[in-house]
């Protein structure tokens, strides 16, 4: 295995009022090409930060990431990124939305409208193709992002809490569908989310990230696949992983 994403001692602050606020602090960590890479931290300990470097939206104020072997420097196609703000379009309806990373590629109109329409029904919008962000509730809009980072067919996929707003049923669906795409595809996944249970029914391995993010534990979680959150809550294995994860989050938080 091959590691596609490497973060190499990053650092990153920020000027607040003229003080320099640190947001991460020497965080190095080698993502293998094809993997799931959980990462589970409470809120501040800088997991939207590291997206934002690894995603080169940002630039680290000391380290480097290299995708393939190479130094980024600024947003790449092959990396799709699914932030925690909102960033449709607000003047395309949610299909014309989707089809905006098809058209760039320079994807035919028919077969872009045919992949639109099918990722937005594997979303669960199917009927809601003509309507505008604005007219869609906020779990909507993360789905349509969601459908939209889809059809750019990234190699690497960076994703920022995506089902953190949604109800429980919703949520469940969307895992699963996720996991569906994902698995057989190649693509490497890195998931940002504080849920515990979340990050072990998806990932092959799990980043706990405490204050800066410092790495306190990464292991990975060799559960059978496919799985399902019913069974994995009854199974041994995984109220052993979940102990000690819990552990290690609160010992982040220290
Ligand atoms: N643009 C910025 N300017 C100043 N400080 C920032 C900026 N972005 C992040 N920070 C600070 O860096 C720290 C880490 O923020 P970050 O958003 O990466 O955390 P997070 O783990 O993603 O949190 P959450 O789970 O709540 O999204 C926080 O203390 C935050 O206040």
């Amino acid at each position: 295995m091959t590691a596609v994403l490497r973060a190499e001692r990053l650092s990153k602050q920020f000027a607040k009022d003229d003080v320099a606020v640190v947001a991460l602090r020497e965080f190095s960590l080698s993502i293998e090409e094809g993997s799931f890479v959980s990462v589970l931290g409470r809120s501040g300990c800088g997991k939207s930060t590291m997206l934002n470097l690894l995603a080169g939206l940002t630039r680290p104020s000391e380290g480097e990431v290299l995708y393939r072997g190479r130094k980024l420097t600024g947003p790449d196609v092959e990396i799709g990124y699914l932030t925690q703000s909102d960033t449709l379009m607000p003047w395309r309806d949610v299909r014309r939305n989707v089809e905006l990373p098809m058209e760039i590629r320079g994807v035919a109109a028919k077969e872009r409208r045919r992949i639109a329409t099918e990722l937005v029904r594997r979303v669960g919008l199917a009927g809601f193709e003509k309507h505008y962000p604005r007219e869609l509730s906020g779990g909507m809009r993360r789905r349509a992002s969601l459908a939209r980072m889809l059809a750019g067919e990234p190699g690497t996929l960076l994703m920022d809490e995506p089902f953190g707003a949604l109800d429980a049923q919703l949520r469940t669906e969307l895992q699963e569908e996720l996991l569906r795409l994902w698995q057989g595809s190649g693509q490497t996944v890195v998931f940002v989310t504080h849920d515990i249970e979340e990050a072990v029914l998806l990932g092959d391995r799990v980043v706990v990230l405490g204050g800066l993010g410092r790495i306190v534990l990464d292991r990975p979680v060799d559960l059978p696949r496919p799985r399902t959150l019913d069974e994995l809550r009854v199974d041994p294995g995984f109220v052993a992983v979940h102990g000690e994860l819990a552990a290690a989050l609160k010992e982040g938080a220290r």
